[in-house]
């Protein structure tokens, strides 16, 4: 573990120095490692511990386009692709990464499969943390582990392909082999990650739920929509409105606050503008502070996770998501960024 100071808060995180992959590998020998699920965090996952040299498995229901997919990926019916009991079987380290509501239905018949040693790992402190909500909850004499990366799944594999690591965070809800500090880490350094930072699983869903309603995703595209629909109403053409509300800030100034903050950022714009973001960054802030408050408290109070319970268990939701995605692709403001995404030198 490294001490690291964070703006003036020391914190705990394992890093691939103390821990490099080849001790990860040393404690994960005699393990098999099963990934049940294979939509987005499943593959990148599998596939990345796959590459490092890990006993993997997955287990995903037979038929539909995920088996399909996992085919495509190098993964052998009947040897290391299986219907989910079978892998749960076999695995001595069962990685659930069936989305949230799944899990919950599917609970039942992963847990026979949890016998005393094994490890149930989670990439989300959604499932134990609303454990009245989800019913998950795990025989005492296993291990309860959580790595969440901090990212897409297909981030995850992209930075793993590109030699970098994305990072995650970890968590121990249950220690019963006395060995789960030394899987979960090993499993975070397997999986891709960078750095690993610690926490607890109710920490994890509270601040990941957090932020992907909020500045993650729900605030972004609420915040773009507004200035975009401001412009429209005042008589700007599609595509300066989304030039000055999209495309100059993904293009051209967050990679740049990405890099090096963002008093840097600024310092690379105009005078004019610097005046302008430092006099209106209040105003903002103060307006949206309120929404981002009750959000959490909606989090925290459970309200968050039974919604994404009661809708993502139905069985039309995936029908339902895409018609809400489709009315997002199909808006003014993302159909004129289909045509700005085209001019770019790499859509050419
Ligand atoms: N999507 C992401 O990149 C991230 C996801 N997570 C967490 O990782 C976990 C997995 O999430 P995703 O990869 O997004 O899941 P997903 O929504 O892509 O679904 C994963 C798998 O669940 C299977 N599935 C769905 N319903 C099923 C059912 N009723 N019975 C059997 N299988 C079923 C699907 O076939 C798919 O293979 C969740 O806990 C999520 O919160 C954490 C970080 C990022
Ligand atoms: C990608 C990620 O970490 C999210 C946004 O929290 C999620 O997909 O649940
Ligand atoms: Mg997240
Ligand atoms: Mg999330």
């Amino acid at each position: 573990m490294a001490e690291m100071n964070f703006g003036g808060v020391v914190e705990q995180v394992a890093t691939r120095n103390e821990f490099p992959l080849e001790k990860a590998r040393e404690v994960l020998k005699n393990e098999t490692i099963a990934v049940i699920g294979y939509g987005v965090q499943g593959p990148g996952q599998a596939l990345n511990l796959r590459d490092n040299g890990f006993n993997v498995i997955i287990g995903q229901r037979k038929g539909g386009k995920t088996w399909e997919k996992a085919i495509a990926d190098g993964w052998v019916p009947g040897e290391t692709l299986l219907e989910i009991e079978e892998a749960a079987e076999k695995g001595t380290i069962i990685q659930y990464l069936l989305s949230d509501a799944a899990q919950i239905e599917v609970w039942p018949r992963i847990k026979p499969y949890l016998t005393a040693g094994k490890a149930l790992y989670f990439s989300h402190g959604f499932g134990i943390t609303y454990k009245e909500r989800t019913g998950i909850i795990p025989p005492a004499d296993i291990d309860v582990i959580l790595v969440a990366p901090k990212g897409s799944g297909t981030s995850l594999r992209r930075m793993f392909l590109e030699g970098r690591g994305l990072n995650s965070s970890y968590a121990i809800f249950q220690d019963a082999t006395g060995r789960a500090k030394e899987r979960v880490i090993a499993l975070g350094i397997g999986v891709g990650s960078g750095y690993l930072f610690e926490t607890d699983f109710k920490r994890e869903v509270y601040s990941d739920l957090t932020g992907e309603r909020g500045t993650l995703m729900g605030a972004i595209q609420g915040i773009l929509q507004a200035q975009y629909e401001v412009l429209r109403e005042n008589g700007h053409s599609p595509s300066e409105a989304f030039n000055e509300t999209v495309e100059e800030l993904t293009q051209s100034l967050m990679p740049l606050f990405a890099e090096n903050g963002m008093d840097w950022m600024y310092a690379n714009c105009s005078t004019t503008a610097q005046r302008g973001a430092l006099d209106w960054m209040g105003p903002f802030h103060d307006a949206t502070k309120p929404v981002f408050e009750k959000l959490y408290k909606e989090v925290a109070c459970g309200n968050e996770a039974q919604r994404s319970i009661d809708t993502n268990s139905k069985p039309d939701y995936r029908e339902k998501l895409e018609e809400e995605l489709k009315a997002l692709r199909e808006s003014e403001m993302w159909r004129a960024g289909a045509v700005v995404r085209k001019l770019r030198p790499e859509n050419n």
